[in-house]
């Protein structure tokens, strides 16, 4: 069986306070992109991992995609071995989910293959052990999310008429890191309300708190956010905790930007 675990950008992200568990409550909207990675799962005498593509770093048996089949095998003890091989596209470190992602998936794709039978619900609460934007990957519809980010409200939220330009420059943001740089508080405007305002308006509505930091550690992430909007972007942002740079447009209306050879830019719709 194989599936396509997507990526998602963040559109606005606010860190609101600090919890007592360590982790932060925050407001985000998530939105879908298909961008991939391709996670296929085979039956198998014993465990075993494979990956290509991107390397993933740390160590093979740490990988999001084994730990989601232990948290199952945990509850199903007769959960069977199984041949994994996740093929790497998604850039990692990137804000952009990919191992929350394939981590999701993984555990979608063994509750159907091995007739599980949990509902949405229960994969959701599986997901948000794995992390905290798991959660989302498993609803994988446009969602405003509060909580540590796995508190999900599904929003009509429909950008189908855009398209998307994501420029990764290669720089890996720890997002342990970034938290450590924020000072939480209230936003100026309400996410769950400037969201459901036109695309064109963004620009002066909709912000994510990790960009000072990470764009004061890495200056040349406001120079891509700027050439976005010199080519003509709507609305630009940083993914998540970075450093992925995300420019919607017009609809084919994105314009040939010469980038740095070393940076991966993705085009979608
Ligand atoms: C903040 C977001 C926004 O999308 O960043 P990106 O990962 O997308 O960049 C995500 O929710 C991240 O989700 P995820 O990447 O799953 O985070 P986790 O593995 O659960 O946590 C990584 C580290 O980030 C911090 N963390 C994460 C989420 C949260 N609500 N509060 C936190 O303080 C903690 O220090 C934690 O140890
Ligand atoms: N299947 C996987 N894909 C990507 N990263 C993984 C995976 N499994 C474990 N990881 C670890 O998770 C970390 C962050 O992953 P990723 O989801 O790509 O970042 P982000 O949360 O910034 O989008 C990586 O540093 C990597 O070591």
């Amino acid at each position: 069986m194989v599936t396509f675990p997507n990526c998602k950008i963040n559109l606005g992200l606010h860190i609101l306070r600090r919890r007592p568990d360590g982790f932060h409550d925050l407001e985000t909207v998530f939105y879908p992109l298909p961008v991939t990675d391709a996670l296929e799962v085979l039956p198998a005498a014993e465990m075993q991992f494979q990956s290509s593509g991107i390397a993933v770093p740390g160590n093979a048996a740490d990988n999001l995609c084994l730990q989601a089949w232990h948290l199952l095998k945990k509850d199903f003890p007769d959960l069977p071995p199984v041949n994994i091989h996740l093929h790497k596209h998604i850039p990692i470190g990137a804000g952009l989910g990919g191992g929350s992602a394939d981590a999701a998936f993984m555990l979608q794709l063994l509750n159907k293959k091995f007739q599980l039978a949990l509902s949405m619900e229960q994969l959701i609460v599986y997901a948000a052990q794995l992390g905290s934007d798991c959660a989302f990957f498993v609803r994988n519809q446009p969602c405003y999310a509060t909580g540590r980010g796995e508190v999900l409200e599904p929003l009509a939220l429909d950008l189908g008429g855009y398209s998307f330009l994501l420029v990764y420059p290669g720089i890996h943001v720890n997002t342990g890191w970034a938290f450590g740089r924020i000072r939480p508080g209230q936003p100026a405007q309400a996410l769950r309300q400037s969201i459901l305002q036109p695309v064109q308006a963004w620009k002066e509505l909709i912000y994510n708190d990790f960009e000072a930091p990470v764009f004061s550690a890495h200056p040349v992430l406001r120079e891509i956010k700027e050439t976005l909007y010199g080519a003509g972007a709507i609305y630009a942002t940083m993914s998540g905790s970075g450093s992925a740079m995300v420019g919607i447009f017009p609809k084919n209306q994105i314009a040939g930007i010469s980038w740095d050879a070393g940076y991966r830019v993705f085009k979608v719709r």
